[in-house]
């Protein structure tokens, strides 16, 4: 991760500092006016290469086929994407910085194969708006519901809209129509991708879509149970990789019960699904904390995790 320090910036060295006060027709100092000539050419490259990118659309229309019903997301190329610009990046920039303007663009592209709307709840905190933004950006149309499972029922109705749903305590189950098998909405994305310790919005959320063509396997699987609701269980499955990122008490917290309806987000490695519940649920059941009736709801790239940035 990130230091919380952002990356010191360079010192100026005799650099003639432009004054905001000064007139637009005053000649700019030779030095700054190179400066600024360089900073046009850099972002006319930039816009010309977005252009180039954007003339690749119809092709991937075309060959992914998206113009039939269905979203033209592929969350697993999007994750080695990121990966790639974690890899790639240096400097003085925030990689945050770098992050966004990337999922911006890629958030974009996917709306222009096969156009789709993001659900966010009023239900949930603002800034689960505001990390909703920060990842499908300002093209994409948003519509906000009332509670998280009206953002599901959304994604339901669709073939091709999202809900970002923020994690924690739930006042109700919002996953309970959520299934990895047949046409039922299923979790895809964790939020926020990459863990960088200086992030202005941080909300743990999940993207939830309708089933996608090509699916890879993920390398987070992720189930709804129901378990306890006391944080110390959950502290135990933490310590064994097992996340509980969702859970709705209703009975309030008691310790071993199976009283609440948990959402678990479990590593898969080389395992299948299937392998994966049965061995957190024995892990579980021989500490004592009972994780019954596990079904898949979906799954996500790891998020990652940022190496402090080189310069
Ligand atoms: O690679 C694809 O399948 C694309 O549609 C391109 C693209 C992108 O803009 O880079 C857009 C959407 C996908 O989720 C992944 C990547």
């Amino acid at each position: 991760m990130n230091g919380t320090a952002r990356p010191p910036r360079p010192t100026p060295r005799n650099t003639p500092r432009a004054s905001p006060m000064s007139a637009p027709d005053q000649p700019a100092p030779t030095g700054l006016s190179a400066l600024r000539q360089r900073i046009d050419d850099i972002d006319a490259e930039v816009h010309r290469l977005l252009i180039a990118r954007s003339e690749i659309i119809d092709q991937l229309i075309s060959v992914k086929r998206t113009g039939e019903p269905g979203a033209a997301f592929r969350p697993a190329r999007e994750a080695s994407m990121m990966h790639a610009l974690v890899e790639r990046h240096r400097g003085h920039l925030p990689l945050v910085t770098v992050e966004h303007v990337w999922r911006e663009v890629i958030s974009t592209f996917t709306w222009l194969q096969a156009p789709y709307t993001v659900h966010v709840a009023t239900g949930d905190a603002a800034e689960t708006r505001d990390m909703a933004r920060f990842y499908f950006g300002f093209t994409v149309p948003f519509e906000t519901v009332a509670e998280p499972a009206d953002a599901v029922a959304a994604v339901a109705r669709s073939t091709s809209d999202l809900a970002v749903v923020r994690l924690g305590e739930a006042d109700t189950a919002w996953w309970a129509a959520l299934s990895a098998d047949g046409a039922a909405p299923r979790v895809i994305g964790r939020l926020p991708f990459i863990a960088v310790a200086d992030r202005p919005v941080a909300i743990p959320a999940v993207v939830v879509s309708p089933p996608l063509k090509d699916p890879v396997k993920p390398e987070v699987a992720v189930f709804a149970c129901r378990g306890p609701a006391d944080a110390s269980a959950h502290a135990w499955l933490r310590k064994r990789g097992v996340e509980v990122i969702a859970w709705h008490a209703p009975w309030g917290h008691h310790t071993g019960a199976v009283g609440a309806e948990l959402v678990i987000a479990v590593p898969l490695d080389d395992q299948d699904e299937s392998t994966a519940a049965e061995a957190t649920a024995e892990r579980a059941r021989d500490a004592g904390i009972i994780l019954a009736d596990l079904r898949p709801v979906g799954g996500y790239a790891a998020p990652i995790e940022a190496r402090p940035q080189r310069p």
